[in-house]
């Protein structure tokens, strides 16, 4: 471990590495806290050793998680801003970097949730998987306009992260049924909208989500319900508009199964995948802060947001 990084980042990123923070937009949310403590608490002598810590902190946080592109898209808008040749400055932009982008989180995922509650209808159910703040920032915002909107709630093995989204929209008032995943395709005749978040979206419009939501999708396009993937312009992935992949987290094989009962089983290979690929076709549409987009144009956007590249600020020069 670098000893130049803070005890505070070093916790936040241990926090994102056992999932106690998750969750893209969360995810990003404490990367910059993390990189304004960073600043805010640095005793460097001079700008390189301010510079050098910063980036020593950012790629503790970046090797945390590699899928939700949301992390490194935060570290890098904070890291942007460091354009002063003095300490003090540095730290001052550091700092007002990272209050900016937090933010712009909160007003993308509030307008965001606007744009996806004209999509939904007064009496509509809706069938979720996993928990995703901007997925329910929708349902939030259609609630709050008069809808009575249901919910058809997947649990989302092997975390269950589903129980999360049972109980946030309880608290919204609305009337939530609990299922095992493998029950999602039985009640989609009853589900007018699938609503999933996204962690990574690919410049062909491709989802990368929760492990699952291929499969759901699917099954949706095949019963003719819609699929609606809410993912404020954070989830964009500019690596994947010059030829990269979004690489796939494989997690501890104990999420899914306990030593004692996977010995019983004679230790069978156990495979934990956090996430799979939606390919665009069976997505309806992204619904962003900036408006909803059908899958295939959303490289439009990416270009205008990122131009053709972008940095990677955590990487020694
Ligand atoms: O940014 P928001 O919409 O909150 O979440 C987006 C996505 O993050 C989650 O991943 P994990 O539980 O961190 O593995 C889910 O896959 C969810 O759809």
């Amino acid at each position: 471990m670098d000893e130049r990084v803070h005890p505070e980042v070093r916790r936040i990123a241990d926090e994102i590495d056992t999932m106690e923070i998750r969750g893209a937009a969360t995810i990003a949310d404490a990367v910059a806290r993390a990189l304004r403590t960073q600043a805010e608490e640095s005793d460097a002598i001079d700008p390189g050793a301010f510079r050098g810590e910063l980036r020593a902190a950012a790629r503790t946080l970046y090797e945390t998680r590699p899928t939700a592109v949301s992390l490194p898209n935060a570290l890098r808008y904070v890291l942007r801003g460091m354009s002063s040749t003095t300490v003090e400055g540095l730290r001052q932009n550091v700092v007002e970097s990272a209050d900016e982008f937090c933010a712009r989180l909160d007003r993308a995922q509030a307008d965001l949730g606007h744009v996806g509650a004209n999509r939904l209808r007064d009496g509509d159910v809706i069938m979720t998987h996993c928990h995703s703040t901007d997925a329910l920032a929708c349902v939030e915002a259609a609630v709050e306009q008069g809808k009575h909107i249901e919910a058809i709630v997947k649990e989302t093995r092997p975390r269950n992260q589903g129980h999360i989204t049972a109980s946030e929209l309880h608290e919204m008032g609305v009337p939530v049924t609990l299922i095992v995943d493998s029950a999602a395709r039985r009640y989609l005749n009853d589900v007018d909208h699938v609503l999933v978040g996204a962690d990574a979206v690919a410049a062909d419009g491709s989802v990368i989500n929760k492990i699952g939501t291929s499969g759901l999708a699917v099954n949706a396009r095949d019963r003719g319900t819609p699929i609606m993937v809410a993912a404020q312009t954070l989830k964009l992935h500019p690596g994947t508009m010059t030829g990269h992949t979004v690489d796939i987290e494989m997690r501890d094989t104990d999420e899914v199964i306990d030593d004692e009962t996977l010995a019983e089983l004679g230790n069978p290979t156990v495979k934990n995948p956090a996430f799979d690929v939606t390919p665009p076709r069976y997505v309806d549409a992204i619904v962003t802060e900036r408006g909803q987009f059908p899958p295939e144009s959303i490289v439009i956007l990416m270009r205008e947001l990122f131009g053709e590249g972008t940095t990677e600020p955590w990487v020694e020069p």
